[in-house]
Protein backbone atom coordinates (compact mmCIF):
# COMPACT_ATOMS: atom_id res chain seq x y z
CA UNK A 1 0.00 0.00 0.00
CA UNK A 2 3.22 2.19 0.46
CA UNK A 3 3.34 5.25 3.23
CA UNK A 4 1.28 7.60 0.78
CA UNK A 5 -1.12 10.27 2.66
CA UNK A 6 -3.11 12.11 -0.54
CA UNK A 7 -6.32 14.56 -0.03
CA UNK A 8 -8.78 13.31 -3.22
CA UNK A 9 -11.50 15.56 -3.95
CA UNK A 10 -14.65 13.43 -5.05
CA UNK A 11 -18.07 13.21 -6.33
CA UNK A 12 -20.48 10.33 -5.69
CA UNK A 13 -22.84 9.58 -8.26
CA UNK A 14 -25.64 6.82 -9.07
CA UNK A 15 -27.02 5.66 -11.75
CA UNK A 16 -30.32 3.29 -10.81
CA UNK A 17 -28.82 2.24 -7.68
CA UNK A 18 -25.20 1.46 -9.38
CA UNK A 19 -23.14 3.63 -7.53
CA UNK A 20 -19.37 5.53 -8.39
CA UNK A 21 -16.65 7.26 -6.83
CA UNK A 22 -16.07 10.50 -9.77
CA UNK A 23 -12.93 12.36 -9.89
CA UNK A 24 -12.15 15.07 -11.77
CA UNK A 25 -8.81 14.04 -13.20
CA UNK A 26 -8.27 16.34 -15.84
CA UNK A 27 -5.18 17.39 -13.91
CA UNK A 28 -4.01 13.37 -14.35
CA UNK A 29 -2.89 13.65 -11.34
CA UNK A 30 -4.79 10.45 -9.89
CA UNK A 31 -2.36 7.50 -9.55
CA UNK A 32 -4.13 5.03 -11.85
CA UNK A 33 -1.36 2.28 -11.72
CA UNK A 34 -2.70 1.90 -8.06
CA UNK A 35 -4.98 -0.48 -8.24
CA UNK A 36 -5.30 -1.12 -4.28
CA UNK A 37 -6.13 2.58 -4.00
CA UNK A 38 -9.03 2.16 -5.91
CA UNK A 39 -10.26 -0.97 -3.79
CA UNK A 40 -9.87 1.72 -0.34
CA UNK A 41 -11.66 4.54 -2.23
CA UNK A 42 -14.39 1.75 -3.10
CA UNK A 43 -14.51 -0.37 0.09
CA UNK A 44 -17.87 0.26 1.48
CA UNK A 45 -16.47 -0.10 4.72
CA UNK A 46 -12.82 1.46 5.20
CA UNK A 47 -13.23 3.73 2.49
CA UNK A 48 -15.98 6.00 0.17
CA UNK A 49 -17.62 2.69 -1.01
CA UNK A 50 -19.02 2.35 -4.33
CA UNK A 51 -19.15 -0.26 -7.46
CA UNK A 52 -16.86 1.46 -9.19
CA UNK A 53 -14.39 4.33 -9.49
CA UNK A 54 -14.61 7.19 -12.70
CA UNK A 55 -11.48 9.45 -14.04
CA UNK A 56 -12.71 12.07 -16.17
CA UNK A 57 -9.54 13.44 -18.09
CA UNK A 58 -8.96 15.85 -21.22
CA UNK A 59 -8.96 13.49 -24.80
CA UNK A 60 -8.00 15.26 -28.22
CA UNK A 61 -11.25 14.92 -30.33
CA UNK A 62 -13.61 14.06 -27.49
CA UNK A 63 -14.70 16.48 -25.14
CA UNK A 64 -13.82 13.76 -22.40
CA UNK A 65 -12.36 10.26 -21.83
CA UNK A 66 -13.83 7.62 -18.80
CA UNK A 67 -11.50 5.82 -17.38
CA UNK A 68 -14.01 3.25 -15.34
CA UNK A 69 -12.67 0.51 -12.31
CA UNK A 70 -14.41 -1.93 -11.04
CA UNK A 71 -14.24 -2.14 -7.10
CA UNK A 72 -11.49 -4.54 -7.33
CA UNK A 73 -9.31 -2.29 -10.00
CA UNK A 74 -10.28 -4.26 -12.68
CA UNK A 75 -11.41 -2.23 -16.20
CA UNK A 76 -13.68 -2.41 -18.35
CA UNK A 77 -16.76 -0.91 -20.55
CA UNK A 78 -19.45 0.67 -17.61
CA UNK A 79 -23.26 1.69 -18.87
CA UNK A 80 -24.24 2.86 -15.78
CA UNK A 81 -21.03 4.73 -15.23
CA UNK A 82 -21.08 6.36 -18.47
CA UNK A 83 -24.46 7.92 -17.95
CA UNK A 84 -23.07 9.25 -14.62
CA UNK A 85 -19.79 10.56 -16.81
CA UNK A 86 -21.63 12.59 -18.55
CA UNK A 87 -23.98 13.88 -15.82
CA UNK A 88 -20.51 14.72 -13.78
CA UNK A 89 -19.26 16.35 -17.03
CA UNK A 90 -22.75 18.47 -17.40
CA UNK A 91 -21.96 19.36 -13.71
CA UNK A 92 -18.13 20.48 -14.25
CA UNK A 93 -19.20 22.49 -17.41
CA UNK A 94 -17.25 20.62 -19.84
CA UNK A 95 -20.34 19.46 -22.16
CA UNK A 96 -23.84 20.94 -22.69
CA UNK A 97 -26.53 19.06 -23.91
CA UNK A 98 -24.85 16.66 -26.40
CA UNK A 99 -21.10 14.85 -25.70
CA UNK A 100 -18.87 12.68 -27.77
CA UNK A 101 -16.39 11.05 -25.44
CA UNK A 102 -13.81 8.40 -25.15
CA UNK A 103 -14.36 5.02 -23.25
CA UNK A 104 -12.59 1.52 -22.80
CA UNK A 105 -14.65 0.02 -25.65
CA UNK A 106 -14.32 2.95 -28.35
CA UNK A 107 -16.13 6.36 -28.71
CA UNK A 108 -19.73 7.37 -27.32
CA UNK A 109 -22.16 9.97 -27.81
CA UNK A 110 -25.04 11.08 -25.13
CA UNK A 111 -27.76 13.52 -24.96
CA UNK A 112 -29.02 15.27 -21.78
CA UNK A 113 -32.43 15.51 -21.88
CA UNK A 114 -34.90 16.66 -18.94
CA UNK A 115 -32.73 14.67 -16.18
CA UNK A 116 -32.20 11.99 -18.30
CA UNK A 117 -28.83 10.80 -19.99
CA UNK A 118 -29.64 8.76 -23.42
CA UNK A 119 -26.14 6.90 -23.98
CA UNK A 120 -25.34 5.63 -27.34
CA UNK A 121 -23.78 1.76 -26.75
CA UNK A 122 -21.53 0.14 -28.77
CA UNK A 123 -22.89 -1.78 -31.68
CA UNK A 124 -23.47 -5.44 -30.97
CA UNK A 125 -22.49 -7.82 -33.64
CA UNK A 126 -24.52 -11.08 -32.47
CA UNK A 127 -26.42 -12.99 -30.05
CA UNK A 128 -25.22 -16.21 -29.09
CA UNK A 129 -26.54 -18.98 -27.46
CA UNK A 130 -24.94 -20.57 -24.37
CA UNK A 131 -26.75 -23.69 -23.70
CA UNK A 132 -30.24 -23.21 -22.67
CA UNK A 133 -28.52 -19.15 -21.60
CA UNK A 134 -27.26 -16.14 -24.14
CA UNK A 135 -24.23 -14.05 -23.84
CA UNK A 136 -24.11 -10.61 -25.50
CA UNK A 137 -20.56 -8.32 -25.44
CA UNK A 138 -22.30 -4.93 -24.98
CA UNK A 139 -18.92 -3.16 -24.46
CA UNK A 140 -18.88 -5.60 -20.92
CA UNK A 141 -19.14 -9.50 -21.56
CA UNK A 142 -22.82 -10.88 -20.37
CA UNK A 143 -24.43 -14.18 -19.72
CA UNK A 144 -28.29 -13.96 -19.96
CA UNK A 145 -30.40 -16.73 -17.92
CA UNK A 146 -34.27 -16.38 -18.27
CA UNK A 147 -35.79 -17.06 -14.77
CA UNK A 148 -39.58 -17.74 -13.10
CA UNK A 149 -39.39 -15.28 -10.57
CA UNK A 150 -35.90 -13.25 -10.23
CA UNK A 151 -37.00 -11.15 -7.28
CA UNK A 152 -36.70 -14.73 -5.20
CA UNK A 153 -33.54 -16.52 -7.46
CA UNK A 154 -30.13 -16.89 -5.63
CA UNK A 155 -28.53 -14.30 -7.82
CA UNK A 156 -25.40 -14.52 -5.89
CA UNK A 157 -25.11 -18.06 -5.58
CA UNK A 158 -25.80 -18.79 -9.20
CA UNK A 159 -24.23 -15.64 -10.28
CA UNK A 160 -20.60 -16.88 -8.64
CA UNK A 161 -20.90 -19.68 -9.89
CA UNK A 162 -21.52 -19.07 -13.76
CA UNK A 163 -19.16 -15.95 -13.41
CA UNK A 164 -16.17 -18.58 -12.27
CA UNK A 165 -17.12 -21.03 -14.79
CA UNK A 166 -14.52 -22.80 -16.90
CA UNK A 167 -16.68 -21.71 -19.47
CA UNK A 168 -15.48 -17.81 -18.88
CA UNK A 169 -12.03 -19.06 -17.45
CA UNK A 170 -9.58 -16.73 -17.30
CA UNK A 171 -11.60 -13.04 -17.43
CA UNK A 172 -14.78 -14.36 -16.20
CA UNK A 173 -18.01 -12.50 -17.24
CA UNK A 174 -21.09 -10.46 -15.47
CA UNK A 175 -24.63 -12.74 -15.22
CA UNK A 176 -27.66 -11.49 -15.68
CA UNK A 177 -30.96 -13.30 -14.68
CA UNK A 178 -34.06 -11.89 -16.65
CA UNK A 179 -38.23 -12.38 -15.73
CA UNK A 180 -40.37 -11.05 -18.36
CA UNK A 181 -42.95 -8.90 -16.78
CA UNK A 182 -45.04 -7.44 -19.84
CA UNK A 183 -44.89 -8.03 -23.38
CA UNK A 184 -42.37 -5.16 -23.66
CA UNK A 185 -40.86 -5.12 -20.26
CA UNK A 186 -38.69 -7.12 -18.06
CA UNK A 187 -37.14 -7.56 -14.92
CA UNK A 188 -33.20 -7.91 -14.55
CA UNK A 189 -31.11 -8.85 -11.72
CA UNK A 190 -27.20 -8.98 -11.87
CA UNK A 191 -23.95 -10.43 -10.56
CA UNK A 192 -21.53 -8.33 -11.42
CA UNK A 193 -17.92 -9.55 -12.57
CA UNK A 194 -15.06 -7.06 -10.75
CA UNK A 195 -17.73 -6.40 -8.05
CA UNK A 196 -18.55 -9.86 -7.21
CA UNK A 197 -21.95 -9.85 -5.80
CA UNK A 198 -25.31 -7.95 -6.87
CA UNK A 199 -25.41 -4.70 -8.49
CA UNK A 200 -28.85 -2.98 -7.75
CA UNK A 201 -28.41 -2.62 -11.85
CA UNK A 202 -26.09 -3.01 -14.27
CA UNK A 203 -26.15 -0.86 -17.69
CA UNK A 204 -24.50 -2.74 -19.87
CA UNK A 205 -25.86 -6.17 -18.46
CA UNK A 206 -29.62 -4.52 -18.41
CA UNK A 207 -28.72 -3.66 -22.29
CA UNK A 208 -27.87 -7.41 -23.14
CA UNK A 209 -31.02 -8.57 -21.81
CA UNK A 210 -33.31 -5.85 -23.77
CA UNK A 211 -31.36 -7.13 -26.84
CA UNK A 212 -32.01 -10.80 -26.16
CA UNK A 213 -35.75 -9.83 -24.72
CA UNK A 214 -36.32 -7.48 -28.01
CA UNK A 215 -34.84 -10.11 -30.62
CA UNK A 216 -37.25 -12.55 -29.35
CA UNK A 217 -40.24 -10.20 -29.32
CA UNK A 218 -39.92 -8.13 -32.17
CA UNK A 219 -39.70 -4.84 -30.25
CA UNK A 220 -37.50 -1.68 -31.16
CA UNK A 221 -37.79 -1.00 -27.12
CA UNK A 222 -37.48 -2.34 -23.84
CA UNK A 223 -38.53 -1.41 -20.63
CA UNK A 224 -36.34 -2.60 -17.79
CA UNK A 225 -36.85 -2.77 -13.90
CA UNK A 226 -33.74 -3.24 -11.98
CA UNK A 227 -33.93 -3.55 -8.33
CA UNK A 228 -32.21 0.14 -7.89
CA UNK A 229 -34.76 2.05 -10.76
CA UNK A 230 -35.97 1.54 -14.45
CA UNK A 231 -33.87 1.95 -17.61
CA UNK A 232 -35.18 2.42 -21.41
CA UNK A 233 -33.43 0.73 -24.50
CA UNK A 234 -33.77 1.71 -27.86
CA UNK A 235 -32.23 0.17 -30.69
CA UNK A 236 -32.37 -1.01 -34.28
CA UNK A 237 -31.84 -4.47 -36.04
CA UNK A 238 -29.82 -5.29 -38.99
CA UNK A 239 -31.07 -8.01 -41.61
CA UNK A 240 -27.38 -10.11 -40.52
CA UNK A 241 -28.56 -9.92 -36.97
CA UNK A 242 -26.48 -7.43 -35.61
CA UNK A 243 -27.67 -4.40 -33.33
CA UNK A 244 -26.98 -0.65 -33.57
CA UNK A 245 -27.86 2.67 -33.00
CA UNK A 246 -28.26 1.07 -29.19
CA UNK A 247 -29.21 3.45 -26.56
CA UNK A 248 -29.18 3.31 -22.67
CA UNK A 249 -31.88 5.63 -20.77
CA UNK A 250 -31.62 6.70 -17.41
CA UNK A 251 -31.26 9.34 -14.65
CA UNK A 252 -27.71 9.66 -13.46
CA UNK A 253 -27.76 11.96 -9.65
CA UNK A 254 -25.18 13.12 -7.75
CA UNK A 255 -25.64 11.99 -4.06
CA UNK A 256 -22.84 14.10 -2.47
CA UNK A 257 -19.49 15.41 -2.44
CA UNK A 258 -16.04 15.15 -0.35
CA UNK A 259 -12.85 15.27 0.29
CA UNK A 260 -10.81 11.72 1.34
CA UNK A 261 -7.32 11.52 2.82
CA UNK A 262 -6.07 8.60 1.86
N1 LIG B 1 -18.64 -5.16 -13.85
C1 LIG B 1 -18.63 -4.95 -15.29
C2 LIG B 1 -18.38 -3.47 -15.63
C3 LIG B 1 -19.42 -2.59 -15.08
C4 LIG B 1 -20.72 -2.91 -15.68
C5 LIG B 1 -21.89 -2.20 -15.04
N2 LIG B 1 -21.62 -1.46 -13.83
C6 LIG B 1 -22.55 -1.31 -16.05
O1 LIG B 1 -23.29 -0.38 -15.67
O2 LIG B 1 -22.36 -1.57 -17.26
C7 LIG B 1 -17.48 -5.74 -15.91
O3 LIG B 1 -16.50 -6.01 -15.25
O4 LIG B 1 -17.61 -6.04 -17.10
Amino acid sequence: MGNRMMKISFYKYQGTGNDFVMIDDRSESFPDQDLSLVGQLCDRRFGIGADGLILIRNKADFDFEMIYFNADGSKSMCGNGARCAVAFSKFLGIIEKNTSFLAIDGPHQATLNDGLVELGMSPVSSLANMGQDYFVNTGSPHHIRYVENVLDYPVVEQGGLIRYSQAYAPKGTNVNFVSPIASDEIHVRTYERGVEDETLSCGTGVTACALVFGYQNALNLVKIKTLGGNLKVKFTKSADGSFKDILLIGPAEQVFSGEITI
